[in-house]
């Protein structure tokens, strides 16, 4: 299992090309947020702007709509129950992640089979949180995965859900079986996360800790990978992944020396001057 160190960053972010627009940096959807869990969309809204999306439209409840804008203006919104306005904005985008605070009754199954069956296979799926526990529920929702660029991003939990691995069974030949079945990438989130590759390869996260055990830490965790697939544009995708995933704990690592926790929303204002450091090589 290869270990992620910073290198990883060096070799994904990248200074921009001068000659570029909003449009080459991806353009992100987000899916989520009921009335219950509305900042966890906003969260992974939030992150993806911070982190360098070109783009980002948020699909989420009515409800959510000033919250969002006062936190991030730069964000577009989409009533989440208009059926056709939510599919249209699927086709256009490069990154959509589904999942965040979506909850898991019936018109949360309704919005995600929307997505899936509007979704397209060039595009990157990140599949988080109620979306992951919804298509364990839901198996006939596995068929619009078919051939897609699908990553999984779940905890231990969500990952008993969908694997049928128990927590205490969850071993790296274990997980690689299931997660090879799956045809995606996971991360699989925890103290020490692995992020398992199509190929069959894997790595291993050395950093992070329970300073980031607060609730949106994992929903802030999609935003900063749909950014970083979004905008740095490598045919080895996986790799950006990883990078994405050492970017968010590594922010988290550095806060954790002055800050007792770190809370999602110090990742997400951290973010841009965290990634200039390392757009001079
Ligand atoms: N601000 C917001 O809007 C927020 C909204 N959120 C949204 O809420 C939705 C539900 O997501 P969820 O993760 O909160 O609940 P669920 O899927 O039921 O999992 C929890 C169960 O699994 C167990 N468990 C075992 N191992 C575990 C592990 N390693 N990591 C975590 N849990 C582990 C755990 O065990 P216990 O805590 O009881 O020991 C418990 O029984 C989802 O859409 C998410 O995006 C949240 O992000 C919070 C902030
Ligand atoms: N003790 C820990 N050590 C390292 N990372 C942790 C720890 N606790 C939480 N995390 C990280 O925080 C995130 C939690 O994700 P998740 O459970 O999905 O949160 P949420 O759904 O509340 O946003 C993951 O990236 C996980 O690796
Ligand atoms: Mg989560």
């Amino acid at each position: 299992m290869l270990q992620l160190d910073e290198k990883i960053l060096n070799q994904i972010i990248k200074p921009r090309p001068l000659e570029s627009h909003k449009g080459n940096f991806g353009k992100i959807l987000t899916v989520g947020g009921n009335q219950q869990y509305g900042g966890a969309i906003i969260l992974s809204t939030a992150a993806a702007i911070h982190a360098g999306a070109g783009l980002v439209s948020c699909a989420t409840s009515p409800q959510n709509l000033t919250a969002l804008h006062s936190i991030v203006p730069e964000a577009m919104f989409i009533d989440f129950n208009n059926k056709k306005a939510v599919s249209q904005a699927a086709e256009k985008t490069n990154v959509i992640v589904v999942g965040p605070g979506l909850g898991i009754d019936i018109p949360a199954v309704n919005i995600l089979e929307n997505i899936l069956r509007n979704s397209r296979k060039n595009q990157f799926l990140i599949i988080d949180g109620s979306a992951i526990s919804l298509l364990a529920d839901n198996q006939k929702l596995f068929k619009f995965l078919k051939e897609k660029q699908v990553i999984f991003t779940p905890h231990q939990m969500e990952w008993q859900r969908i694997s049928g691995i128990k927590i205490a069974d969850q071993a790296e030949d274990t997980n690689k079986k299931q997660q090879q079945k799956l045809h995606a990438t996971v991360v699989l989130k925890k103290y020490h996360t692995v992020i398992y590759h199509l190929d069959g390869t894997s790595s291993l996260l050395p950093i992070g800790g329970p300073y980031m055990s607060t609730g949106g830490m994992g929903d802030t965790l999609t935003g900063i990978i749909a950014a970083f697939l979004g905008q740095f544009h490598l045919k080895d995708y996986e790799q950006v992944i990883d990078a994405a995933v050492y970017c968010h704990s590594a922010i988290a690592a550095e806060l954790s020396s002055s800050h007792y926790i770190v809370l999602p929303t110090d990742i997400i204002g951290r973010l841009q001057e965290f990634m200039a450091q390392y757009t001079n090589s």
